[in-house]
């Protein structure tokens, strides 16, 4: 049955065609239309033709019907840019013929990015018959339509691709400023993972051919497998750095990384020996492995406890979906559209774009853990006041900030006979007292004073911008809530007081001589019986 030229579809042909394999021997171009005209060609079935790598050349054929009395212009274009040798010939119903031939192995095949041809059909019966050849994956996705709706197809990708890449050429941007501002190699190598991508991307879509390298006749037809092999491993190097399974699981991490290395190597000889076929083998198992590799390494991860390991896990999972999609797609078990045939890319362009949130997440979190580590190397850990090293930080940071107007004092705060205490009742309860005083101490004094604990029994409080009265109805306030202090059995008779030194500070030079004049303050209280205030 002709297809009406007035009925093409506006997605790819498919049911349409007729097709004869040369897996029994080759035709010549007059060998297959006569074979076509004895019928010996068979139904292709459903979805678009697809017959894997490395398959034997295909001849498909399709008889066309123009049931008006005019020729109708339609557009050929075989949308898939990595074929080696693709021949066209039309058989007009009044016995004219014409011939065009494009693929990679061709020079400068053509100046679209895809194999595409103008044709003229003129009323009546005419025979499309197409001859691809190569080792590549054999999907081929046949566009037949008039010149508005190829604009309007066209226009659509060139606004899709330029989504694309303008999105991963910004993600590309600016994680690799992240990696030269901040120094993390996880940036680095999502950035080189990106770049990846975008190399692969450019090489597969025909972009690269068409724009970036036209005349590199060998590389056209390398590029795919190289790039995908290179992709998979820069993946991998990425997602094992990231989810830090390179410091949890060494030798996984070895493991894995050398079989990579060990697919790169393989490429190679593949490449010296020129053997295409085992080149692209190499690279789709690889694909294969690296779907499935990236999610296990992220439940591997969340098995860790890491709370980035489920964004990671999502987004391979958009990988994983993306590429059966399209799978699915070219078998003909889901319907063709732009969405569902390139859904492996949209995949991969979500999966990016969930791994750099990822990286953001990590980001954060490592900045939480920073700043946590940091509070916790300044704070004592039984009375949760300052330690000494942090407290004197504090108290040099002030003392540069302002030379202030107004006066500030150091208050010294030294238990009375704390080993005693320790002795009596044993070093829990020493322990208590320690947290109950450092509690007083800061129920005692205002928000913007500052207090640490300068040795075992011994705490220090800065007063900033205070009078003299307020000092003293500090270190008094202090001196007695001490006092006041009750502790539960067997220490309930137990009291408790401290030798409390102030140092008023007028016009001291140095902020050690406040530390030290505040020291032997406190002395001569404990030196006096203890339990009291001496100033100086
Ligand atoms: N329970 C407990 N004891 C501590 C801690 N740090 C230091 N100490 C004890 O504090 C005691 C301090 O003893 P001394 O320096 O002789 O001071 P004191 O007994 O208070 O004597 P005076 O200062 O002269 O009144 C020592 O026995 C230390 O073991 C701590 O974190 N917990």
């Amino acid at each position: 049955q002709p297809v009406r030229v007035s009925d093409l579809p506006l997605s790819p042909l498919a049911t349409e065609w007729m097709q004869l394999s040369e897996r029994h021997g080759s035709y010549t171009t007059a060998m297959a239309y006569q074979a076509f005209k004895d019928r010996n060609f068979s139904p292709h079935g459903k979805g678009i033709p697809s017959l894997g790598i490395g398959a034997p050349p295909i001849w498909l054929a399709l008889e066309l019907l123009n049931d008006s009395d005019s020729e109708r212009e339609l557009i050929f274009e075989l949308a898939n840019g990595w074929q080696d040798d693709i021949r066209l010939s039309h058989f007009a119903a009044d016995g004219s013929e014409a011939h065009w031939s494009g693929g990679d192995i061709h020079k400068n095949a053509a100046d679209n990015r895809f194999f595409r041809v103008n044709l003229s059909i003129k009323p009546g019966v005419s025979v499309l018959l197409l001859r691809v050849e190569g080792p590549d994956p054999r999907v081929l996705p046949v566009y037949l339509t008039s010149r508005e709706n190829t604009a309007k197809r066209e226009r659509a990708e060139a606004y899709s691709y330029g989504f694309l890449y303008g999105g991963i050429v910004a993600l590309l941007g600016y994680n690799f400023l992240l990696y030269l501002g901040i120094g993390s190699r996880s940036y680095l190598y999502y950035s080189v993972f990106l770049l990846t991508f975008l190399w692969l991307n450019l090489s597969y879509t025909g972009h690269g051919s068409a724009w970036i390298w036209p005349s590199l006749d060998h590389w056209r037809q390398w590029s795919n497998p190289l790039l995908m092999t290179l992709y998979c491993i820069t993946g991998l190097m990425f997602a094992l750095r990231f989810l830090g399974i390179d410091k949890l699981r060494p030798r996984l991490s070895q493991i894995v990384l050398g079989l990579a290395m060990l697919m790169m190597l393989v490429q190679a000889v593949a490449f010296y020996i020129d053997d295409r076929a085992l080149a692209l083998i190499v690279a789709f198992d690889l694909v294969y492995i690296f779907s499935l590799l990236m999610p296990l390494l992220g439940i591997m991860a969340w098995h860790f406890g890491m709370p980035i390991a489920k964004l990671f896990l999502l987004a391979s999972v958009s990988t994983m979906i993306g590429m059966s999609t399209t799978a699915l797609t070219v078998d003909g078990v889901l319907p063709f559209n732009q969405w569902t045939y390139r859904a492996a890319e949209i995949g991969m362009f979500i999966d990016a774009m969930l791994l750099a949130l990822a990286l953001a997440a990590k980001f954060r979190q490592s900045e939480q853990e920073r700043t946590l580590a940091k509070r916790l190397a300044a704070t004592d850990p039984l009375t949760g006041v300052d330690n000494r090293r942090a407290f004197g930080e504090h108290l040099l940071q002030s003392w540069n900030q302002s030379r202030d107007l107004r006066c500030r004092a150091l208050i010294m705060i030294d238990i009375d006979k704390f080993k005693s205490i320790n002795d009596s009742y044993g070093h829990d309860v020493g322990d208590k007292v320690l947290t109950d005083i450092a509690r007083s101490i800061r129920y005692s004094i205002r928000n913007r004073d500052h207090c640490g604990r300068w040795g075992g029994e011994e705490f220090v409080v800065l007063l900033p911008n205070a009078t003299e009265q307020e000092i003293a109805a500090i270190a008094e306030r202090i001196r007695q809530n001490i006092e006041l202090l009750r502790f539960p059995r067997p220490a309930d008779s137990l009291k408790v007081t401290a030798s409390v030194g102030v140092c008023v500070d007028e016009g001291l030079s140095h902020y050690e001589d406040i530390l030290r004049r505040a020291d032997e303050a406190m002395y001569s209280a404990k030196a006096a019986g203890g339990n009291r205030i001496v100033f100086v």
